[in-house]
């Protein structure tokens, strides 16, 4: 126990915040499991079993294939919901497709059409692995350079560095609003205007921002945009991603998949390919009707709650994970590994320790807390303010320094690295 910071403390935190009463909205099977992957993947709303229970009972098993003249325009719909309450983005911008990697691929090969003559990709080199990948395929299938930008494992991307390497040379930016690893939060408006400065396109992953963050990508002048949906949207497991474009620039973009879903009067069936001019020529094929549907329970409980009021406590979560690292674990080799500055990170926060793999398993096999482990040193904890209680990160953190305490880690297998 520490005096510093008692408990009860973060008991009177819990019985002020406006939230609190949200965590009933979601399942917790096992109350003395701490979950603080939210980062990861979002819990299940409460309401979600039944609705998607509902829809393939009364809507595959009922209405079959007249259920379509309905569901064809829910990736849409439930864009607009996304644009609405989680990404500040306008109606007609966001859509619901694909996945993450296929939707960016799509993006930035649109992005790399349309700016003939320049031969510079850049990206974090710390960013999440299928970004990167997807663009060195890129680059090297279009004879390209990919220039990877150093970058800070605990504090993500300096805005100077960015600078220093764009040019006129730059067709396209590829950043993470929030890193993965570390959760360092970019200042958007201040990359997308340097990038315009030199006629480059921006295009963001926004999985670690949306639901966490207030993103504004109208207010920042954002013009691409892609994410997933299973993390702090609690989507679910393999949920399908979103997709914006600014509208501005819907018409002058085409996508590489030329699919029936971006078809001008697609149910006529005709020969060539000839794209809507607006956001519809960013879909591909048939979108996953039972996914998407899962969108809609887990979007009502965020716009009750608000993004702006998540984002405050998001903060507040983190700054008491890291008081509590500072206070508590400092003397067992950990450091804090993300942005001390609570305006620079979004929801979740790094810790280093030698022993990361090892303390990550520990964690969740003595001690019931999820977490998870990035490599190559990092705890990675994520709390998710629609659910996580203050008392959790108390808690969390007291049977960390616990494990830290012991040294029961050293009886874990420190083995190869697996799923999560
Ligand atoms: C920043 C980022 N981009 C992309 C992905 C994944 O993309 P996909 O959903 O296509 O697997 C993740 C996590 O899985 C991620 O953290
Ligand atoms: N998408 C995932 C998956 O299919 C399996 C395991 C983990 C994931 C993830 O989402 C990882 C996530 N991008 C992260 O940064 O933790």
């Amino acid at each position: 126990m520490s005096d510093e910071f008692p408990r009860y403390l973060f008991k009177e935190l819990d019985a002020a915040d406006p939230l609190a009463e949200l965590r009933d909205r979601f399942v917790i099977a096992d109350h003395d499991l701490i979950y603080l992957d939210g980062n990861s993947l979002g819990r299940l709303p409460a309401a979600t079993p039944d609705h998607l229970a509902r829809l393939v009972r009364d809507g595959w098993g009922g209405q079959l294939v007249r259920g379509w003249p309905t569901w064809i325009d829910w990736a849409r719909r439930i864009g607009d919901r996304l644009a609405a309450h989680a990404l500040g983005a306008r109606p007609d911008e966001v859509v619901v497709s694909d996945s993450t990697s296929v939707n960016l691929y799509k993006l930035a090969a649109a992005a790399l059409d349309a700016a003939p003559g320049r031969r510079t990709i850049l990206v974090d080199a710390e960013d999440f692995p299928t970004d990167r990948y997807l663009l060195q395929g890129l680059a090297e299938a279009r004879g390209l350079t990919l220039r990877t930008l150093p970058s800070d494992l605990d504090q993500g991307l300096d805005l100077a560095t960015l600078r220093a390497a764009l040019d006129d040379d730059v067709a396209l930016v590829v950043l993470s609003a929030v890193s993965y690893r570390c959760g360092a939060l970019l200042d958007l408006a201040a990359v997308n205007e340097a990038a315009r400065a030199v006629g480059a396109y921006v295009l963001w992953d926004l999985s670690h921002a949306a639901g966490s963050v207030p993103v504004e990508l109208a207010a920042t002048g954002a013009d691409l945009a892609v994410g997933c949906t299973y993390k702090y949207l609690n989507g679910g497991p393999g949920a399908p991603a979103f997709l914006y474009v600014r509208r501005e620039l819907q018409e002058r973009l085409r996508q590489p998949i030329w699919g029936w879903f971006g078809q001008r009067d697609q149910f006529a069936m005709g020969p060539d390919y000839d794209p809507v001019p607006d956001l519809d020529r960013f879909q591909v094929g048939t979108p996953p009707v039972l996914g998407m549907a899962a969108l809609d329970p887990a979007l009502d409980v965020l716009a009750e709650a608000g993004i702006d009021r998540v984002r405050e406590k998001g903060r507040r979560l983190g700054e008491a994970i890291v008081s509590l690292a500072d206070a508590w674990l400092t003397p067992y080799g950990f450091t804090v590994a993300s942005p001390r500055d609570p305006d620079r990170r979004g929801s979740h926060v790094s810790l280093h320790h030698p022993e990361a793999l090892r303390i990550s398993r520990a964690l969740a096999e003595q001690a019931r807390v999820v977490g998870d482990y990035r490599a190559p040193d990092r705890l990675r904890l994520g709390p998710a303010p629609l659910y996580t209680r203050f008392v959790d990160v108390w808690d969390a953190m007291d049977r960390l320094r616990d494990i830290a305490e012991r040294r029961s880690y050293e009886r874990v297998p420190a083995g190869p690295t697996r799923v999560t």
